[in-house]
């Protein structure tokens, strides 16, 4: 087990790449599925939510190989095999598992799925989905089983805008016979991409990136090559790096549409942003101004983003306030920023981040993937050095963060740590 340090206060100066996106990998491989044939992602993420998928595919009877960033999937052989527990508890995004399996095989078995721990994550929309596509669903054991005769087109209306119900039921509904509409959809780029891939594959998919989607159903789907998109997130978390520590910080393979909400928030505080094609230049001038965020479905402020934002006004002036719309329970961050000398307050459902203060370096823990960036982010801008152990979350979404943070100028390093601090971790 390893755990992260990083001494602060070097200026992050240069240029970063951003990777494929989490989101859309974690999606696209279990689409793969679907097909009839072999299935090439290109720009997959090397992050652990890929590798962990990656076996999952391959206990099903799947081949893969990989070539580089790049992945063939072949399908021909994958068999209804159940997967009520071990890596499907990992991450979240084994649950579309059950989409794609159903919608190939008609049946499925698998374990409720992990993630990060933001509070509660119910599946009810997902599982509202497959039952109005005319599967039986039920928990056993903490395992969902789908069964279906066949799945036929339906309307289903989401009560909550649900990413994860709205790519499982595309992914459930592109092999039903007739018409399905998904109404009160997501939006992410990220489900964007994924029909994208599966139009590619033979699927009738319209009105993707609105609020309703319409799919007409087809027999059979093909394989194909696609490339994926860059991460927002990922992109997103660099230009707050950037904001916090950096003097001319260019991010590299970037749709800066995808995180208008931030940029706008950036721009507000008063960093100097340049956008161009496939690029987005930050380059911070004086004192911080503090502003409010509230995070809310795309295109609004992505809760992923929420945790190291709130990093960043710790260095901006006067007060900030962060409501996690998405997420209320998003705030295992907070201590371990307070342990750093930030001051922050929980009133009610917001986080009210006072500024500016120097943070000092510390051991801290990630709790998930975006708290361990926020404490990446408050590690670049404190006094000495931050020791941060939880890294396993944190190599679940961002691909060689020490190698790109160190290519900016920061003094980022891993260790391994010794027995008697494992033990620690694990009680902690
Ligand atoms: C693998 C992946 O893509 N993860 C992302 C996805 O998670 P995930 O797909 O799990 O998140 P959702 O969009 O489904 O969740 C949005 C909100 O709806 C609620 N909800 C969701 C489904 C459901 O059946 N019932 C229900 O009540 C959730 O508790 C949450 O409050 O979108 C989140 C919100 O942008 C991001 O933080 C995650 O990074
Ligand atoms: C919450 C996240 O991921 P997951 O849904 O995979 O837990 C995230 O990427 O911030």
């Amino acid at each position: 087990m390893q755990k992260m340090l990083i001494e602060g206060g070097h200026v992050l100066n240069g240029q970063v790449r951003i990777s494929g996106a989490k989101n859309s990998a974690v999606a696209l491989l279990p689409a793969s599925i679907l097909a009839n044939s072999p299935v090439t992602i290109e720009g997959l993420p090397e992050i652990s939510d890929v590798g962990t998928l990656s076996d999952l595919l391959e206990e099903i009877g799947g081949t893969v190989n990989w070539e580089g960033q790049t992945i063939t999937v072949n399908p021909e052989n994958m068999v209804a095999m159940p997967l009520p527990n071990g890596k499907v508890k990992k991450l979240r995004a084994s649950y579309y598992f059950m989409g794609a399996m159903l919608g190939k095989f008609k049946k499925a078995v698998i374990g409720l799925p992990g993630g990060c721990f933001l509070g509660p994550r119910p599946i009810d929309q997902h599982i509202k989905g497959f039952e109005a596509l005319g599967a039986e669903v039920t928990n056993e054991q903490g395992a969902i089983y789908l069964r279906a005769d066949e799945l036929r087109g339906a309307r289903i209306y989401l009560d909550v805008v649900s990413v994860g119900a709205t790519i499982n039921i595309m992914l459930a509904a592109v092999k039903a016979k007739g018409k399905t509409v998904i109404e009160n959809a997501a939006k992410e780029p990220e489900i964007i991409d994924v029909a994208t891939l599966l139009t590619n594959m033979g699927a009738k998919i319209k009105g993707v990136g609105t609020d309703v989607i319409r799919i007409e159903g087809v027999p059979e789907l093909h394989g194909c090559r696609h490339t994926i998109i860059p991460d927002r997130i990922e992109a997103g978390t660099y230009a707050i790096a950037a904001a916090a520590q950096g003097k001319e910080v260019i991010i590299d393979n970037v749709i800066t549409n995808h995180i208008e909400a931030l940029l706008a928030k950036l721009r507000e505080m008063g960093v100097r942003l340049e956008e161009s094609d496939e690029k987005l230049l930050i380059a911070p001038q004086g004192p911080l101004k503090s502003v409010d965020i509230k995070t809310l479905v795309y295109p609004g402020f992505p809760t992923d983003l929420q945790q190291p934002f709130t990093s960043l006004l710790t260095k901006a002036g006067t007060t900030g306030v962060v409501t996690d719309t998405i997420y209320s329970a998003r705030l295992k961050h907070i201590d371990e920023l307070r342990r750093m000398n930030a001051s922050i307050k929980v009133e009610g459902g917001s986080v009210i981040v006072s500024g500016p203060v120097q943070m000092n370096g510390a051991k801290v823990k990630a709790t998930d993937l975006r708290a361990g960036a926020a404490l990446i982010v408050a590690g670049l801008m404190a006094n000495g050095i931050t020791e941060i152990t939880g890294v396993d979350h944190i190599d679940r979404g961002y691909e060689n963060i020490t190698d790109k943070l160190r290519s900016l100028g920061a003094n980022i390093w891993r260790e391994e740590m010794t027995e008697k601090e494992i033990i620690q971790f694990q009680n902690s």
